[in-house]
């Protein structure tokens, strides 16, 4: 579904010497963020949302970004990426899931990035400016919540590994990614901004992100596009931290030695590079696999880079990326059907791409994990998932899971 687009917008774009420090300025209850380290967008209100569901959610977005786009009158006396007119986005993971896939544009916009503070404020046509003020707000208070296992609980979820890895060694399928999810409920008036800035604070090498209620910190970037140039970070391979110094670096170690976990991230990297293949020029690895460190666990990781070759936006490579095997599996089609088959819910927005995107079609987008999604009741659902390959274990798999719930579950615990 598309809203009929274009609308007409009014951007202006300012250097600002205010604070730089971004979280405060949200809303509490509806925040609009993208941020990594000292480098980030704080959206405030809303001028557009436009909702997508089905197979051809990612072209009809990019069809009416352009159009819009087209369609704005943009001054913008900054011109980073990340100025002018931009839309928030979170796109649900599945073509047939019922979660709507959303693009929303701020009212205001606070940016800051490479030592620089900017303002931007939007309005349709010539509407009089009523956007929102910028006006750091006080945290509210502290609360806590428990998370439930949901559906496949803990003995549901080994089974379907164990048959994940059965159905491997029959041949046919060579890896599937299978999630499960923790549900909670947060307290009325709960201010998000308190696990927001726990989940930046405790996760720095991630993405801080939260945007229509899905919120969290992701370390896997989907895709960048900024000045022609492409980059996508592919993690896939995990390990808990080692207890100490030495025991940290042997775990790293048998991370990157370790047969299962170079299979599992192979087949990773290829599905993005052959993705990518078709609008890149020069795509390279880099200097190639390597352990990328978290609070939480050790990752296999691989940065690609190269060139746009054909005019591509950051939501045409999300529709060519998505779902890469980090979420879905090889093949892509019999690892979809088979996470249908057995993990029984609906994944939502976990595992797709949340980010955003600006008026040239340049962005940032992460793959959506680490994250829980919230409901308009306050219902509040975190989800994890494992690359199983075939010689996965259910036992490790499970507590792998329970290692990737953790951010979320330590920032709203
Ligand atoms: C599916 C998840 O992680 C993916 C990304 C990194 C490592 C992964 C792994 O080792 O299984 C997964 O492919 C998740 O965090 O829920």
């Amino acid at each position: 579904m598309s809203t009929s687009a274009p609308a007409t917008l009014t951007v202006e774009t300012l250097e600002h010497d205010g604070t730089r420090r971004l979280i405060p300025l949200l809303d509490a209850r509806r925040p609009l963020l993208w941020q990594r380290r000292d480098r980030g967008l704080a959206g405030v209100g809303e001028v557009l949302r436009l909702e997508y569901s089905g197979p051809t959610r990612f072209a009809d977005a990019a069809r009416d970004w352009a159009a819009i786009t087209a369609a704005a009158d943009v001054t913008d006396e900054v011109g980073l990426p990340g100025t002018g007119l931009v839309a928030f986005g979170t796109f649900a993971f599945d073509d047939s899931s019922a979660e709507r896939s959303v693009l929303i544009v701020p009212r205001l916009i606070v940016g800051t990035a490479e030592g620089r503070t900017w303002v931007t404020r939007i309005r349709l046509g010539d509407a009089a400016d009523g956007s929102p003020e910028l006006q750091p707000r006080a945290i509210g208070p502290e609360y806590r919540i428990g998370f439930l296992p949901g559906t496949p609980g803990p003995d549901g979820y080994r089974a379907a590994v164990a048959e994940g890895v059965r159905r491997i060694a029959e041949g046919g399928l060579d890896k599937v990614v299978l999630a499960r999810q923790v549900h909670g409920r947060l307290p009325a008036g709960a201010d998000l901004r308190r696990a927001l800035g726990d989940l930046a604070l405790s996760y720095p090498e991630c993405w801080t992100f939260a945007v229509d209620g899905m919120l969290g910190a992701s370390p896997e970037t989907l895709v960048r596009v900024v000045d022609g140039r492409v980059s996508t970070r592919v993690l896939a391979g995990s390990a808990a931290r080692g207890a100490d110094a030495d025991a940290d670096r042997a775990a790293a170690d048998g991370l990157r030695t370790s047969p299962k976990n170079t299979s599992e991230h192979d087949f990773a990297v290829r599905s993005a590079l052959a993705a990518l293949a078709p609008h890149g020029e020069e795509l390279t690895t880099g200097e190639g696999v390597f352990a990328l460190k978290l609070p939480n666990l050790w990752h296999l990781a691989t940065d690609i880079t190269g060139r746009i070759g054909d005019g591509s936006g950051s939501l045409d490579l999300l529709g060519a990326l998505h779902p890469t095997a980090a979420v879905a599996g090889t093949p892509r089609a019999d690892a979809l059907a088979t996470i249908h088959e057995l993990e029984g819910f609906d994944r939502g927005r976990f595992a797709g791409p949340v980010g955003w995107v600006g008026a040239g079609g340049e962005g940032e987008w992460a793959i959506a994990l680490r994250c829980a999604q919230l409901g308009a009741d306050g219902a509040i659902t975190a989800s994890a998932g494992a690359g199983i390959v075939a010689a996965s274990d259910p036992d490790a798999e499970l507590a792998e899971t329970r290692m990737k719930l953790r951010p979320i579950i330590e920032a709203f615990g």
